[in-house]
Formats: structure tokens, sequence, C-alpha cells
């Protein structure tokens, strides 16, 4: 029997650019070899999740997952946890388009997102497993994951959001910090810190710096724990991260490779996991990364430079604007306990 492939897409995302151009994007999986037929994903939870479940169950080999990060967290999500997994593509069409980024997959166009399946290149990616459900790119625990997460609606960027808050230096938030536990596998935090992340892959928020040399296979998370909550750090810390990722040598920043974490709130604190962006319940929680689970197509010998968007051009500007705000803070802002 030949091979057949189920692409579940979001009619509504992308500005409904997959509807447009579903047709062509299901030729060109024809042409690649596989029989074709497409699912629309629907207003009720976990729709896409359910629909790859069952694609998996009925034998398809190819899922392809068309719409934005949320999408293909629930594709990964409905496939993950089974013995027989098919393998996966994927077509942006999204707003920060992280996942794809990371495979190196064109965001301009859905059909040349498509179009990827013809080069015949896949990779195994890994995928971070925190109690029932998996993440594909980052998991979080603290307060300043929500600040992250929660970036206002007419903000374009989280680093336009930053940057109108250094501005009005009087708005910046008090972020409090929370005791904390991270075990991982050659050692253990405790104490007091802001926030810990868990990237699988270097694409986060659309930056390539925060963890700057996350491998796609590797079996490891790359473990960040910030150990400062005081505010004026954090901005130190993050004009560092603009600065191709020099944060991780900062003493004030543990940076780790590992396959298993435990988090758990040491006081009565409660600390909240953000997994790919969305609530993902409350720590004590276990995160394990299983190592080369899901076998999707990639375009890993694209150039990234050449692959930049409008948004991604957006980003990059509103983080010049940042690093520009807080150099423009009183001395005493960035300094304070440097030691
Ligand atoms: N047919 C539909 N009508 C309305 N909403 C839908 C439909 N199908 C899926 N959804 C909703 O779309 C959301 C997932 O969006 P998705 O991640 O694909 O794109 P997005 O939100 O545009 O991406 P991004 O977060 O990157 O901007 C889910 O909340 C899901 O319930």
């Amino acid at each position: 029997m030949g091979q057949r492939a189920r692409v579940i897409y979001n009619p509504t995302s992308g500005r409904e650019a997959l509807k447009r151009d579903l047709i062509d994007i299901l030729n060109v999986f024809e042409q690649a070899g596989y029989e074709t037929s497409a699912y629309a994903t629907t207003p009720e939870p976990d729709s896409a999740k359910n629909e790859a479940h069952r694609a998996a169950l009925e034998g398809f080999d190819l899922v392809v997952a068309a719409g934005g990060d949320g999408t293909i967290n629930e594709v990964v999500n409905g496939i993950a946890g089974l013995e027989k997994r098919p393998k996966m593509a994927i077509i942006p069409a999204g707003t920060t388009n992280d996942y794809a980024r990371a495979l190196r997959i064109p965001r301009d166009e859905p059909l040349n997102a498509a179009k990827v399946v013809l080069k015949n290149q896949t990779v195994k990616m890994d995928i971070g497993q925190a109690g029932e459900t998996y993440f594909i790119n980052i998991a979080g625990g603290g307060l300043l994951t929500e600040l992250t997460y929660d970036v206002p609606s007419d903000m374009k960027t989280i680093f336009g959001y930053l940057a109108y808050l250094v501005k009005g230096a009087e708005l910046l938030p008090q972020i409090k910090p929370i005791q904390m536990s991270i075990e991982y596998d050659d050692g253990k935090f405790e104490g007091e810190a802001s926030m810990f992340l868990l990237g699988l892959t270097n694409s986060i928020g659309g930056f390539e710096q925060i963890v700057p040399d996350a491998s796609l296979d590797d079996g490891k998370f790359s473990l960040l724990i910030v150990k400062t909550a005081s505010m004026p750090q954090l901005l130190r810390l993050m004009t560092l991260v603009l600065n191709g990722g020099r944060h991780i040598n900062d003493p004030l920043v543990i940076y780790k490779k590992t396959s298993k974490v435990i988090a758990k709130p040491l006081n009565s604190d409660r600390m909240m996991i953000n997994l790919d962006g969305e609530y993902g319940g409350d720590a004590p929680m276990t995160f394990i990364d299983h190592k080369q689970h899901i076998e999707m197509f990639a375009d890993l010998d694209a150039i990234p430079d050449e692959q930049l968007t409008g948004e991604d051009r957006a980003i990059e500007e509103d983080a010049r604007k940042f690093v520009e705000e807080v150099d423009k803070l009183p001395e005493g802002q960035t300094d304070d306990n440097k030691k």
C-alpha cells in the first residue's frame, strides 16, 4: 500500500492563507508520493490533537500540522504518547512560528513550507514531556514566564513591550522571586530565583540567543535558571541575551544541559508552569526529554538570514529600541549588585 498523509490545518490562522492555498498544498504532498487528505480544525478544544491521534491510529504515515505554534503543539500531543508515531511536516501560519524557525522551514508562504517535503530531509526531533502534556519548544516556571507571554496585543513583540516598560521606568513591574528547587541530571539548585526555562530548540519568541546552543536531537534540554529578581539586573541580562547570548556566562545565571528536571517551589509560593506559551499547571512538575521522538521534515541547509520575514525585522528593531532605552537608564538602575 502507498503512503498516506493527513493535512491538519487551522482554517483561521495566517489570514486564512492555508484555506486559500489548500489545493496546491495537497498537490505538493501528492507529488511527494503520499495519497493526501485534509482536515480543517474546529474551535472545539483539542480538535487538532484528536484528529492527529486518530490519523496515527488509522495508520497514516505522515501528519502535516498547518497553523500557528498552537496547532503544531496539539498535533504533537496527539501522537507523542503512541508507540507507532507517524512522521510530521509543518506548515507555519501563525505569528512567531518558533518551531518552523528552528527547523528552517520557510515562513513567508505556506506553499513554500509544504515544498520542504520534496527535499526529503528529516530530523528526529526531541520532544519534552511535563506531567501528561508534551511540549515542543519551551517550558518554564516562575513569575517572569508570565510576564514574557503576557504581551499586550497592541505591542507586536516582546522587546517592543519591554522597551515601552523601560521608557516609563516607574511602570517596571516588581518581580517576586520564588524559593525553588530545580533538580537536573548532574546537580540541584536550591534557592531564590525569578524563573527557570527549558529550551528544546534555540528559537524562543523569535530569538535565537536565549538558549544559544540548543541542539534539536541530543536528548537534552537547555536549562536556564535566572537567580535574580531585581529588575535592573534582569534588564542587564536581557541586553546580554541580545549581545550574542553572553548571559549564559553570567554569575546570576545557571546554564546546563539535562535530560530530566524536577522543579518544585520550596515554600508555599505558587509556581505556575508554562508549556509552549500556555499555562500548563503548577509545580511540582517533572520534565523529561524524549530523545529523537518524532521524525519531522526540515530544511536544515537553508540559510537563516535569507529566511528573515517582516516579523523578524520588527523584532530586531524592537530589540534595538529596548537596548537603547536600557542604555538611557540612570547609572544606579542597572548595576545595583553587580558583585
Ligand atoms: N475552525 C476554527 N475556528 C475558530 N478557531 C479555531 C478553528 N480551528 C482552530 N481554532 C483555534 O485556533 C487556535 C490555535 O491557533 P494557532 O496556534 O493555529 O494559530 P495562531 O493563534 O494564529 O498562532 P499564533 O499563536 O502563532 O498567532 C486554538 O485556540 C483553536 O481552538
